[in-house]
């Protein structure tokens, strides 16, 4: 079997199974498009037998085949798109987890004999071959499959995965020949000269939240060596994400991380990826950050542009646990990291306490604080769960004062991590640093005798106070300041008095179901509404003052009048 008679024949079976799966024409932008573009999709295609299967049974075969035809050498990216894109969907109509499983390791045994690495199509997709480790940006596992394609133009519904939607939209993957130049700058220090190359940063802040006297936002030149430790410079530039700095000590170029490959969808941000997966063939980086926005100037790698061009993943749901609030896992081992690694080792009270302590400490702690505030049960299911922690604190006669040290430095941490800061969010946290700590010192004292095998305890927001639960003072307050009320002895209007109470934003989060500033639309619904506002449950990021309430309840007993 030639591979263009091949694919011509793929092609010809994929063009009548989008007819019998139902519904729409799944197979159209993402298997036959990329396909049909292929030279040899012109071929006359090869007579197959099996067209009378069901149509699941007939896409999970295409699925196998586009697989042995794209584990030969020489397969085409349009070839690779459409095999990714086969792959899902067969995996998606595994009957139960198990058929799954059975479904990836058979397609992951045909193309076993792959490299892993990334390629960027040609103003299309990255596609990713052979990658086992993809999480979202709570650092939660994505489910994999040994070919996918990943979204580069940021326009696809199905995000982290290519829908075709670059095709519709004309993506194009060059470089803007404006870009920062790609060079690598010298910044010589007394002890650590920091290597910076402009050209290739994601401007993911990192380095300048952590270490803003070395990495100075805003000034010229960016790096000032001379601000900082080196010990302090050295895991700044580890922590860059981009591969943009490194540093170099007497001449010699400190050794990248030795990490397990991984690629990490960052939230309204780029892909970043660790571990050294080769990428176009190059695998001279262990890590590295990809456009996902589709707006880079320096396409395939971020450069930053999702920030200005607004780039942002659909929101959190409308009661995120504090584990999201927080920005997940990523964002709990950077502040992790941050506490052990820098403030634990210069402090003098502290220091001594953890010189012993596991080089896996900070994930360790991180993974206790995810599931503590609501994540994947990762401290349970990787770390030994409350019985291993209690443990760790059993018999070490913790003082009050370590304890206050402890969470004063750790809350110095959640800021240079850049955790949330907003009143909510830090009220929660804290709260759940004072418990935790002040029960690790009981725990701690001799003759201690802890509650055993108890689940890893959950915390949540403080007395319901969530985000969203109340108007911020330093919200724009343009929507308030044009609120008239009317006299007591004017007649209540509509147009006057209470279409200004509703902000377009809660226009648009009911105009599923009626307009806000159509008079005889809140007429219809004026008991309903009336109803949600007096129970707290209208607006949804916190109630009305009472006069405004009071205001409307007026309005409808005089009869709603325009
Ligand atoms: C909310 C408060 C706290 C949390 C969530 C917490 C969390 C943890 C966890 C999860 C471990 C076990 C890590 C492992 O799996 O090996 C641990 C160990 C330990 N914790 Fe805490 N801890 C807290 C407070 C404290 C305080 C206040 C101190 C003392 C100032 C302390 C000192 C230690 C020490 C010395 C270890 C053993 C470290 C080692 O040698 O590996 N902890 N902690």
């Amino acid at each position: 079997m030639s591979i263009s008679m091949s694919i011509a024949g793929l092609l010809a079976r994929a063009r009548l199974l989008n007819r019998d799966l139902a519904p729409g024409e799944p197979l159209a932008e993402t298997v036959i498009r990329p396909l049909a573009a292929l030279p040899e999709a012109a071929a006359e295609p090869e007579p197959y037998a099996t067209e009378n299967g069901s149509p699941t049974d007939r896409l999970w075969e295409l699925a196998r085949d586009a697989t042995r035809l794209r584990a030969q050498p020489g397969a085409t990216e349009g070839l690779i798109e459409a095999t990714a894109a086969l792959q899902h969907l067969a995996c998606l109509f595994a009957e139960d987890a198990d058929a799954l499983a059975a479904r990836i390791a058979e397609l992951a045994d045909i193309q076993a004999d792959l490299e892993t690495r990334i390629d960027g199509a040609l103003d299309g997709p990255y596609l990713v071959t052979n990658a086992t480790k993809i999480t979202n940006w709570l650092g939660e596992p994505i489910q994999t499959f040994p070919q996918m394609a990943l979204c580069r133009c940021g326009q696809s519904a199905t995000k982290p995965l290519c829908d075709g939607s670059h095709a519709r939209h004309g993506f194009s993957g060059a470089k803007d020949p404006d870009r920062v130049p790609d060079r690598q700058d010298t910044h010589e220090g007394v002890q650590v000269t920091v290597l910076d190359n402009r050209g290739i940063c994601a401007h993911s802040g990192l380095c300048t939240d952590r270490l803003s006297t070395v990495f100075r936002q805003g000034e010229e030149p960016f790096v000032a060596p001379s601000g900082g430790r080196s010990d302090e410079i050295i895991r700044a530039v580890r922590a860059c994400p981009s591969g943009a700095l490194h540093y170099a000590i007497d001449g010699l170029k400190g050794p990248d991380p030795v990490r397990e490959p991984k690629i990490e969808v960052s939230k309204d941000g780029p892909y970043r990826i660790s571990g050294g997966i080769p990428l176009d063939g190059d695998d001279s980086r262990e890590h590295y950050s990809l456009c996902r926005c589709g707006h880079s100037r320096n396409k395939p790698f971020c450069s930053g542009m999702h920030y200005y061009v607004g780039f942002v993943d659909p929101p959190l749901s409308d009661e995120p646990t504090l584990f999201e609030w927080a920005g997940g896992l990523p964002a709990l081992t950077r502040m992790t990291h941050i506490f052990y690694d820098k403030y634990v080792p210069q402090d003098d009270l502290l220091a001594p306490l953890f010189a012993r302590m596991s080089p896996d400490h900070p994930e360790r702690v991180a993974a206790w604080l995810a599931e503590t505030f609501g994540g994947p049960k990762l401290y349970t299911e990787q770390y030994g769960g409350y019985d291993h922690m209690i443990a760790e604190h059993a018999g070490k006669s913790l003082t009050e004062q370590w304890r206050a040290r402890w969470a004063q430095l750790i809350g110095r941490a959640a800021d240079d991590a850049g955790l949330p800061t907003d009143p909510e969010f830090r009220a929660a946290f804290a709260g759940y640093i004072e418990w935790g700590s002040r029960i690790a010192v009981e725990n701690s004292q001799p003759g201690a005798t802890p509650p055993p095998h108890m689940p890893v305890p959950q915390w949540w927001w403080v007395c319901e106070a969530r985000p969203g639960s109340r108007v911020s003072a330093l919200s724009p307050a343009a929507d308030q300041t044009q609120i008239r009320l009317p006299a007591p002895d004017e007649p209540v209007r509509f147009t006057d008095h209470i279409r200004p109470l509703f902000r377009e934003m809660d226009r648009k989060s009911m105009s599923f179901a009626f307009d806000l500033w159509s008079h005889s639309d809140v007429t219809e619904h004026a008991d309903a509404i009336l109803d949600r506002l007096r129970g707290g449950k209208m607006p949804c990021d916190g109630a009305w003052p009472a006069e405004h309430i009071d205001l409307f309840a007026r309005w409808i007993a005089e009869g709603t009048p325009s």
